[in-house]
């Protein structure tokens, strides 16, 4: 590599940390001010500049173009301010980048594949990848980002800020990822109708010419990549569980929405277990909003009654109530998803409910003990319905976790207040913690974040065949002694701040459970020391 591209390399280069000598040996010493900077005072430097943007988006679309040019300054800024950027990187803001972005498009971080043209995926795969090694690939079609829903090619923001977290998180060398926007079309007549909007200007190509170019995908990933996992993101429900489904068993993949989310409310879950005391048989959830991540949210809790504490299938299925836009989900229902199918209840299996579509009379039927908001409907657990659950359960877990902040169900603040304190409470983007008689709550961050970068990195480590069920069980379990039980309004999730040492446990935990299963791919003695010396550094 010339002095030239390495200087302008967003891998390799150390911008004015470049020494002197370097400067003189890479031949770019007249490309550079006379200035030597320490690579801290840079990201001091990056740092200032944050706290000067104007507003979050500002903020966002600053730091992403650290990221873009310089990712070990980018790093190094994000690992000493992890708690202050991870919601402008991450969500809530990710989200605002994505519905302006054909205002604030400022350059392109991510591989583009067009239904439009199958016969190119391999060149763009190859183009982003330019000849390097590659252990992850994050894909979405944007049909359902976070709860704002399609946003055709805009939508590759959120790859962005996945990438973001999985290497400030665990550590995942941001030379070996690669970002793939899967443009499929979009169904937002906003966007088809924007001159300048940047994606196919089609409607969502939907059936067997969608899966031939998803299959398409995956082979030309595979192809290049053997070992590489596929990451899901933010697909649709209509697309979200049947790709899952086709390829889990088969290939190295997760899907983010359904099994990282799923994986991080059953650690809340047993957190909850653990202070409360509520003994895994009599655990009873409601979901409420049972699309991609409420049914993967209850088949990773009833995973966790069969496989950890041996309750039989039927009986586990049966501790879980689906709420979906139509109500309770009841068998006689049309169009109910395959995932709602295992769920659903008899009719007039609930006598005393005389209205299905109330959700205060599905709680005081089905008297849970934990409550789960993905339905992107804000305010929708109303003080009746939080009243509800603390009526018939001293210490309820609410989990109000739609994102952005303005789709949850509720504020942990209302759920303290209402509860009198009694809630656990834990929610998608960050919360304050919130003062009530005398006693500081903490409130965990109930966001798939706080789980995939481990989950995944223990994975790739190991070099799984596949991410089996055991595995995503292994990575909530892995964090339930971070958790302080004796503490009076302790979180039940492990703090962001704390994101290195919880990636770390669970990515330790995953790889360790894939060797046990005979998964690993390569032979692996110290599991520990491998997830270790795996791990990226902006130090390197
Ligand atoms: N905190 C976290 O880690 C995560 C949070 N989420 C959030 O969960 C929400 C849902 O995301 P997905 O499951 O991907 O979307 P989805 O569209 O697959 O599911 C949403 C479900 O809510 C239902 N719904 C809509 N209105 C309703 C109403 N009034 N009452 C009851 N149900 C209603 C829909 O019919 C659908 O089944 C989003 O806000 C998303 O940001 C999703 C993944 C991870
Ligand atoms: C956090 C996340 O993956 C979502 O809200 O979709
Ligand atoms: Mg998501």
């Amino acid at each position: 590599m010339t002095g030239f591209k390495t200087l302008h390399d967003s891998y390799a280069t150390n911008g004015l940390s470049f020494s002197a000598q370097e400067r003189e040996d890479l031949g770019i010493d007249g490309l550079l001010p006379a200035a030597v900077q320490t690579p801290d005072q840079r990201a001091e430097i990056v740092y200032q500049r944050f706290l000067q943007e104007p507003t979050d988006l500002a903020k966002r679309i600053y730091l992403m173009s650290v990221c873009r040019t310089d990712r070990k300054l980018f790093y190094r800024s994000m690992d000493k301010h992890l708690t202050e950027y991870m919601p402008i990187v991450y969500a809530p803001t990710v989200a605002q980048s994505i519905q302006q972005y054909d205002k604030y498009y400022s350059g392109s971080d991510v591989a583009y594949i067009s239904i439009e043209h199958p016969d190119r995926i391999g060149a763009a795969l190859d183009q982003y990848a330019q000849g390097r090694e590659i252990d992850l690939v994050v894909c979405t079609d944007a049909e359902g980002i976070l709860g704002i829903g399609d946003w055709g090619a805009q939508g590759a923001e959120i790859l962005t800020g996945k990438l973001a977290v999985y290497t400030a998180a665990a550590g995942i060398d941001p030379s070996r990822v690669l970002p793939v926007m899967v443009d499929v079309g979009t169904n937002r007549q906003e966007l088809l109708d924007n001159p300048d909007y940047v994606g196919n200007r089609i409607e969502r190509v939907r059936g067997q010419r969608y899966d031939d170019f998803i299959e398409a995908f995956v082979q030309e990933t595979l192809q290049r990549y053997p070992k590489a996992l596929i990451h899901w993101e933010d697909f649709g429900r209509p697309e979200a569980a049947p790709i899952l489904e086709r390829y889990r068993r088969n290939i190295l993949t997760l899907n983010d929405d359904i099994q990282g989310t799923g994986v991080t409310v059953l650690a809340a879950l047993l957190a909850a277990r653990k202070i409360s005391g509520l003994k895994p048989e009599d655990t009873r959830t409601l979901v409420y909003g049972a699309g991609t991540a409420g049914v993967g949210i209850a088949n990773q809790i009833v995973d966790d009654l069969i496989l950890e504490h041996g309750m039989d299938e039927e009986a586990a299925r049966k501790s879980v109530m689906l709420f979906d836009r139509q109500g309770m989900v009841i068998a006689d229902q049309d169009d109910l998803t395959v995932g709602q199918q295992k769920y659903a209840r008899e009719p007039g299996e609930f006598p005393e409910v005389s209205d299905t579509t109330s959700l205060v009379e599905a709680i005081n039927a089905f008297q849970p003990n934990v409550l789960i908001g993905t339905s992107t409907q804000h305010g929708a657990f109303t003080q009746d319905a939080v009243k509800a659950m603390a009526s018939h359960v001293e210490r309820p877990l609410i989990c109000p976790i739609s994102n952005p902040t303005e789709l949850a169900e509720a504020t942990a603040k209302d759920v303290i207040e209402w509860t009198e304190g009694r809630a656990f409470v834990t929610t998608g983007t960050p919360s304050a913690p919130v003062e009530y008689g005398g006693t500081t709550y903490y409130i965990g961050q109930g966001n798939n974040a706080l789980m995939y970068p481990g989950i995944c990195f223990g994975a790739i480590v190991a070099k799984a065949q596949h991410i089996s069920r055991h595995m995503l069980l292994a990575g909530a379990y892995a964090i339930s002694d971070m958790i302080d039980a004796d503490q009076p309004g302790a979180a039940v999730l492990p703090a962001v701040k704390d994101l290195k040492e919880i990636s770390r446990r669970v990515a330790t935990a995953v790889a360790q459970q894939a060797v046990d299963e005979g998964l690993n791919r390569e032979p692996l003695s110290d599991v520990a020391q491998a997830v270790a010396d795996a791990r990226w550094s902006f130090e390197d």
